[in-house]
């Protein structure tokens, strides 16, 4: 994922100018959001879901590359080199997928940062679309609770 100049996690994208269909879009905003040495392009393939935003009005695709570690560490390394970096794009991020002994940090504190829109969303669909993560381990991630020095949790509100 990337940190956004807002604060907010979000994924490489942006919306589509006039013209455009969701797989240009998205290949122009990626290669505005990394260096162009490191040429990252989508197709319709890639689509992983797509979201309907009511009161946004917008059509939200999420799409998925497989990248091998070394090509993921090109890509990190390219965002520095990038148009938008220090702008629009502060980083990439990695998502941690393991969970420490304690049952809470690691990936069920990750996914209480801010993210922006339905990023949050289209990440645990694509993590148990893609055979990442199971519906029951995202279930327990999101009703995990940080555990304090006293062994006492975390009040949930009601
Ligand atoms: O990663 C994302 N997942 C889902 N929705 C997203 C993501 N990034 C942005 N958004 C939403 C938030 C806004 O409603 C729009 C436009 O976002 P923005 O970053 O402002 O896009 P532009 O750079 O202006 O194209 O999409």
């Amino acid at each position: 994922m990337q940190m956004r100049f807002d604060g907010h996690l979000g994924f490489p994208g942006g919306c589509a100018d006039p013209g455009e269909d969701a797989v240009d879009a998205l290949n122009r905003e990626m290669s505005e959001e990394s260096s162009r040495a490191v040429r990252l392009r989508v197709c319709d393939g890639d689509r992983v879901v797509s979201h309907w935003s009511p009161d946004k009005r917008l059509l939200l695709h999420f799409f998925a590359l497989e990248v091998t570690p070394d090509r993921l560490a090109r890509i990190e390394r390219g965002v520095l080199a990038a148009h938008d970096f220090g702008g629009e794009v502060l980083g990439t991020v990695r998502v941690p997928l393991f969970t420490m002994s304690d049952g809470y940090r690691g990936f069920p504190s990750f996914l209480r940062n801010q993210f922006i829109g339905n990023s949050r969303q289209q990440l645990l669909h694509g993590l148990v679309a893609k055979g990442i993560m199971t519906k029951e381990e995202i279930r327990e991630a999101l009703s995990a609770q940080p555990v304090f020095f006293d062994g006492s949790k975390e009040a949930v509100a009601s």
